[in-house]
């Protein structure tokens, strides 16, 4: 274990500095209140910052990254780590690398800061309440060691609203002065309302999350945790159904993959396995009647080639699928109507009304392609989120989550990170390239 490289006695930051809401000159654009307490002082500079060099050796100013201040270890750190209890949840849907986040940041805490109690809340904000009576279980490092090495989180997941004061209340009672939230959107809206309302009874409790999700959805941060390794894992789906459709007179291989708003894991699988004729991402309507509809199309290539393979991911072409009921689940989040098993119904409608010899072979891959380990970058990757949470935490900071953003990691305010949602730009290079790759039209219209 290296030696801590803390240079500030611990008890004097506690007197100097208050948890310190993280600032930015975004946030009252976007309408929000301006944030509050300022506290860090000159000297709360980052003790190394190496990506900054690399950025300016590529020519990218550093004031490009405006409001958003670099994540890494403070001079002064606000909390006393032999005091300091600190807690670790997960919430919302599988991810690949859930268990790399717990692992790092208990690593992080125990090996360079000394911190020796740290709990993990189990399944997700229920964890904090008492009538579902999970246990809290302490981590230490001998108990993550090697809990990287599988997919899923040790510490359980769930959906549904909790009421945030309940879990200040836990909160309080445990005395816990830092609590880690690793989650998506929603969970980061639960994140923000408990560090306002711990602010707001003046406890000193400092929130921090780690942006979770295989959509690859939370703005202000360039890739997320774990969207590697699923669009990896989703692109071997691909792979299969091209064999299917190669192996067949009048192959077609329809892959349904997850994203619900956003289809970034749609165009990545396709272009890293790039043999898919047609990808319908959420962000483009399409037709699919008349010439320029999908299914006229797909009959073109079909004959053409022989096969095709056409992604679709969850949330494209909801507008085409009746009769299914509307509902929601736990959080509030609307349930999809399934897209997949529709699309394939009305192209073998089509192809049968067309008379025309169709192999169809429908491919779901569902939860296979976020409840794998994370892969080398993503276990990379999570381990400096990690850090950065720890080296935040420590400081003070609250109501903010770590992300990696034009190649830095940075601290984002909580309300800038779910200010709205990265989308596939249809005018943009990402989805240019996926034309380029299947050869597709533009549009389906
Ligand atoms: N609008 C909200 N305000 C406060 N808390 C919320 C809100 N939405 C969700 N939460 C809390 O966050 C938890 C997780 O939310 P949700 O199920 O929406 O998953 P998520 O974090 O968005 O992840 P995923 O990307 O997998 O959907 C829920 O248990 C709920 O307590
Ligand atoms: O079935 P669950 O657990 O509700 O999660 C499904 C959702 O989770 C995600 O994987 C991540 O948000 C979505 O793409 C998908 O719609």
């Amino acid at each position: 274990m290296g030696a801590p490289i803390l240079v500030d006695n611990a008890d004097l930051a506690v007197k100097t500095l208050g948890v310190c809401r993280i600032d930015s000159p975004l946030l009252p654009l976007l309408g929000e209140r301006p944030t509050t307490q300022h506290y860090i002082d000159e000297s709360d500079k980052v003790l190394y910052d190496d990506t900054a060099l690399m950025i300016s050796s590529r020519g990218v100013a550093l004031d490009d990254l405006p409001g958003f201040e670099p994540a890494g270890p403070r001079r002064k750190i606000y909390f006393d780590p032999s005091k300091t209890r600190v807690g670790i949840v997960t919430c919302g849907g599988l991810c690949p690398g859930l268990n790399n986040v717990i692992r790092g940041l208990v690593l992080e805490l125990t090996s360079h800061y000394r911190v020796r109690r740290i709990f993990g809340f189990r399944n997700g904000y229920q964890g904090f309440i008492a009538r579902y009576g999970h246990d809290v279980v302490d981590l230490t490092p001998e108990s993550v060691a090697n809990i990287d090495e599988d997919g899923g989180t040790i510490l359980g997941s769930s959906r549904g609203q909790q009421d945030p004061a309940e879990i200040v209340d836990c909160l309080s009672r445990m005395n816990i002065n830092i609590l880690f939230v690793i989650g998506g959107d929603g969970t980061l809206r639960g994140a923000g309302q408990i560090a306002r309302e711990a602010e707001t009874r003046g406890e000193k409790i400092a929130v921090v999350g780690i942006p979770k999700t295989i959509d690859n959805d939370i703005p202000y941060i360039d890739q997320s945790f774990g969207f590697q390794t699923a669009f990896g894992k989703a692109a071997e789906s691909i792979r299969v159904a091209h064999a299917e459709a190669t192996s067949a007179p009048g192959g077609l291989g329809v892959v349904r993959l997850m994203g619900r708003h956003s289809g970034f894991i749609a165009c990545y699988a396709t272009l890293a396995k790039s043999n898919a004729d047609v990808v319908l991402i959420p962000e483009l309507p399409f037709k699919l009647e008349g010439d320029g509809g999908l299914l006229n199309y797909v009959r073109r290539r079909v004959a053409e080639r022989g096969h095709a393979v056409v992604v679709v991911a969850e949330g494209a072409g909801q507008e085409l699928v009746v009769g299914q009921p509307e509902s929601t689940d736990a959080s509030g989040n609307r349930k999809l109507h399934d897209i997949g098993p529709e699309l394939s119904r009305r192209i073998k409608e089509y192809f049968d009304a067309e008379g025309i010899e169709l192999n169809l072979k429908y491919i779901d891959p569902s939860y296979v392609i976020r409840s794998v380990p994370a892969n080398p970058y993503d276990s990379v990757y999570t381990i400096r989120l990690a850090h950065a949470a720890v080296h935040a935490a420590m400081s003070g900071r609250t109501e903010m989550v770590v992300g990696r953003w034009r190649r830095r990691f940075i601290h984002i305010p909580i309300p800038l990170a779910i200010s709205q949602r990265n989308q596939v730009d249809p005018a943009g290079d990402l989805w240019m390239s996926v034309l380029e790759a299947t050869g597709q039209p533009p549009r389906f219209e």
